[in-house]
């Protein structure tokens, strides 16, 4: 060969790097080419690209072979139709009790069936098989090579094909093809791996167009061994051979020496913990990476050894081995809040509702929530000092009621947007001598944002200008129609100062408690949520926390939020101390190490250290997640969250100057009709976006539009915290408009003006010809010649445009940073003066 030639051959693609490409020997890409007459001389030889193609094509069809197979196992088919079924057969009525073993333990225990021949000859069962069926082969038997390899790999089998592989791991159990039978019949139904090699193999004979063997036990595997290696799995150097090749581990020397007993150290169980890769899998077989990689071959799998596969892949690998594989998935704790528990029925015992009180100012919550809490008659309680420890319970004919004490739909909500889910059962408190006011109308909204049943509790009746029917009147506006006039909304007509109709109020409570029938299992660990939380003093952090699952003892060991803790003491409501609390109640305990947040998770833990570890890792996750991206809905990937299923409907708050704008929004906006997804009015009132209103959009995933209002101060801090989507607009069709393309996909792109530095103008220089020089200093930031640049002045904006020229002395700059003098000049403008601050700012384009 040229110089030339060599050199060019240099960049062709050898037979050896695609076979590392693949994880693959050479040998067996070789076997593959020479089986596919394709011309190939040894490792070296040059793969054309249509030899590539031929050898991918080839690996589909074995791919489709495999799930062919699979599907026909999986379908309950037995036996293969292609490939030696007289022996199948034959098996098969040799090993029924194998088969039915394995069959029912695919997910948990599969016996070993491969040729793992320590394990099979203390094995009864498999020692009972007839020798040549493949699975069992007698140590020297079979393949003719010495003994101690029996049910090993041929030699030269492993993925360093014509290296001498004895050794434990590398290979030694993989089963002779003669085995592929054998496994065939003890492998699970539905698991299929049996069909593989022999699909595999049928391939090659009928490629070679020989009629498959009927004898694929040991003996034919034997003279396979003997023939001249053509056949993809017995192609390999069989064992004499290669110790002639010399190329073993010992090299030379040892090729003379007798091959050393083979140590079979597959383990008898191992367990798994979920997906992996390769790499671990192979690993925890003790196996080599190439074996298992070729094992996913045969299954019709690609993969490299980093590559993470599937429970029911590593299950296959796994049983094919005859391994026997205990899955522990640890659940993950650490969001343990989204994991849902369920409870049988039989465990599940009555819990007391949970009850949160709302409504306009002044209408009475608090002299309500004060009223309830005098008229507690539970006996056992009395003497107890009243303790605000943010709810309490009262106890009405044997059944207890739980209040949350922090009255309004403010807290309920935000409560809510933490994903905290307290309140069972709202009361709406509305004055009978006022009538329904923007915060009645607000917490009707939040209320039923949130899906939970509502009480009308009509107060002040013990005023003679009170008027109940005015407001059942008002109150069917809102889709709360009176039971007696036909409707299913409970109105109690109280006097919360006089303390008249509160027995009243607490039996439609229990009815509506009973109706829905409030439930929950208190002989598990507890969960709860915390309602209020401090640092005392005297006691360290406090947290007042509402149990709502399971009952939580002194001395349990708790995540709460972000924080964790042991119980070190509980109190409730009455000042007395617990030594448990079950479900619904309400408890301040101490022993946290830290304060958590109202609407934090809280759950016990069976061990402090493991408290520990989830609070911190959840700390880390929550730092990370405040640092990431927003979920909550915007209109600008409104599109791909409807494209994704993900939104059927678009939760949206309206607030506008007047009350006519507000209804025209609201009538317009519920026209809108895009396939798939609609607009859901949760909430519409007039005047300015409030802190309220931005809370009820992150709880309830909407977005707000404001018509002739803006936020107001506290608003605009939530909105950012929040991260919610608040729309300003003064023409009603444009913010159909803006819905409407937003739902469709088609928002034009946006622009966002990005500030990137501040200069004074500290001198104005007029030059004829180019006009004015302003003189600045750059106060912050950078001006960059690009910019886009507008003049405030005493806080007024008079110009806007762009930056025409800058300059360093005298030379142009591309950019002047901050605490350095430079010249400006502005487009198409002179009128620059003393004082000025210069702007600079670039518009970047908003990502959807
Ligand atoms: N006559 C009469 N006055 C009542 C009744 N309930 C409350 N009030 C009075 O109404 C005023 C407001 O009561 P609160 O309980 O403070 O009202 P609130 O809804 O908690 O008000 P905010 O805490 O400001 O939201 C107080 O002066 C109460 O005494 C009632 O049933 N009858």
């Amino acid at each position: 060969m040229s110089k030339q030639e060599n050199k060019d051959n240099k960049d062709k693609l050898r037979v050896y790097e695609y076979a590392k490409s693949l994880n693959m020997s050479s040998k067996e890409i070789i076997t593959i080419l020479k089986r596919l007459n394709l011309p190939v001389n040894n490792h070296m030889s040059v793969m054309e690209n249509e030899m590539v193609s031929k050898v991918e094509g080839f690996f589909r069809d074995i791919k489709a072979n495999a799930a062919a197979k699979r599907a026909q196992e999986n379908g309950g088919a037995t036996m293969s139709t292609t490939t030696a079924p007289a022996n199948r057969q034959q098996q098969n009525n040799h090993t029924l009790h194998d088969r039915q073993g394995t069959t029912n333990s695919i997910n948990t225990t599969t016996k070993n069936q491969n040729g793992n021949q320590q394990r099979d000859q203390r094995s009864q069962q498999q020692s009972s098989r007839p020798a040549g069926t493949g699975n069992k082969r007698p140590a020297g038997s079979g393949t003719g090579r010495p003994g101690g390899n029996a049910g090993a790999r041929p030699s030269g089998s492993g993925t360093a094909q014509g290296q001498s592989r004895q050794n434990a791991g590398g290979g030694g159990n993989r089963p002779p093809s003669g085995n592929a039978g054998g496994q065939g019949a003890n492998r699970p139904a539905g698991s299929g791996q049996g069909g593989q090699p022999r699909a595999f193999e049928s391939r090659f004979e009928q490629s070679r167009g020989n009629t498959p063997s009927t004898d694929k036990g040991s003996k034919n595997n034997k003279s396979r061994n003997g023939s001249n290696g053509k056949r993809f799995d017995d192609g390999r150097p069989n064992y004499k051979s290669n110790q002639r090749g010399g190329r073993g581990r010992g090299g030379r020397g040892q090729s003379q020496q007798p091959p050393r007993e083979k140590i079979d150290n597959t383990p008898k169980k191992i367990i798994v913990r979920g997906t992996m890769t390769v790499g671990d899998l192979a690993k925890l077989l003790h196996k080599d990476a190439s074996e298992v990689i070729k094992k996913l071959m045969f299954l019709g799998v690609m993969a490299t050894i980093n590559q993470e596969i599937d429970m029911d892949t590593i299950l296959l690998i796994v049983a094919e081995y005859g391994v026997e594989v205990e899955v522990k998935i640890p659940v993950v704790e650490d969001d343990f809040e989204t994991i849902e528990e369920t409870d049988d029925e039989a465990n599940l015992k009555e819990r007391p509702p949970v009850v949160t009180i709302m409504g306009h100012v002044d209408h009475g919550k608090t002299t309500l929530l004060d009223a309830i809490r005098k008229t507690n008659v539970s006996g056992g309680e009395a003497g107890g000092i009243t303790q605000h420890i943010g709810a309490y319970q009262v106890e009405i004919n044997n059944k207890k009621i739980t209040f949350l004490d922090t009255p309004g739909h403010e807290a309920f909500t935000l409560m809510r947007a933490r994903g905290a889910e307290v309140t069972d059962i709202t009361i709406i408190v509305v004055a009978a001598d006022d009538g329904i006011m923007p915060q009645t109308v607000e917490a009707i909204n939040h209320a039923k944002a949130a899906g939970v049943p509502i009480i009308v509790a009509v107060n002040k009746i013990d005023k003679p200008e009170a008027n109940s029917d005015k407001i059942k009147q008002e109150m069917t506006e809102y889709e709360l129609v009176p039971e007696e006039w036909g409707g299913d909304t409970i109105f109690v007509e109280v006097s919360a100062k006089k303390r008249i109709g509160l027995e009243n109020l607490f039996e439609m409570i229990l009815l509506v408690a009973e109706v829905n029938d409030y439930k929950a299992n208190p002989n598990k660990r507890a969960r709860a949520t915390v309602i209020e939380a401090e640092l005392d003093k005297g006691k360290g952090p406090v947290a007042r926390i509402l149990v709502q699952h399971g009952t939580l003892k002194i001395g349990d060991a708790f995540v709460a939020g972000n924080c964790f803790g042991r119980v070190r003491a509980m109190v409730n409501d009455r000042g007395r101390r617990l030594k448990e609390a079950g479900p619904s109640t309400p408890v301040e305990i101490t022993g946290l190490t830290e304060v958590p947040l109202a609407g934090d998770p809280f759950m016990a833990f069976e061990d402090e250290r493991k408290a520990r570890a989830i609070a911190d890792r959840r700390a880390v996750k929550h730092r990370q997640s405040e640092m990431g991206a927003n979920t909550r809905v915007t209109l600008d990937d409104l599109y791909n969250q409807i494209k994704e299923g993900e939104m059927k409907d678009l939760n949206v708050i309206i607030k506008a100057d007047v009350q006519g704008s507000a209804e025209a929004l609201k009538g317009s906006l519920s026209k809108i009709d895009v396939e798939g997804v609609r607009v859901k009015i949760i909430h519409k009132g007039v005047g300015a976006i409030t802190e309220s209103d931005v809370i009820l959009a992150s709880a309830s995933n909407a977005i707000v539009i404001g018509f002739n209002v803006r936020p107001d101060p506290q608003a605009e801090r939530t909105i950012d915290q929040e991260k919610v989507d608040v729309r300003m607009h003064q023409v009603i069709y444009k913010a159909i408009d803006e819905i409407e393309q937003a739902m469709k996909g088609m928002l034009d792109p946006v622009y966002r003006e990005r500030v990137i530095g501040h200069a004074e103008v500290r001198n104005v220089f007029k030059v004829s010809k180019i006009g004015s020089i302003a003189g600045c200093m750059v106060l912050d930031g950078k001006i960059t010649r690009s910019a886009e640049a507008r003049i405030i002045r005493n806080g007024i904006i008079v110009y806007n445009g762009k930056v025409d020229s800058l300059k360093r002395f005298k030379d142009d700059a591309k950019e002047v940073t901050q605490g350095f003098e430079c010249g400006i000049t502005l487009e198409r403008f002179s009128d620059i003066i003393v004082g000025d601050v210069i702007e600079a700012f670039v518009m970047e384009s908003v990502e959807r």
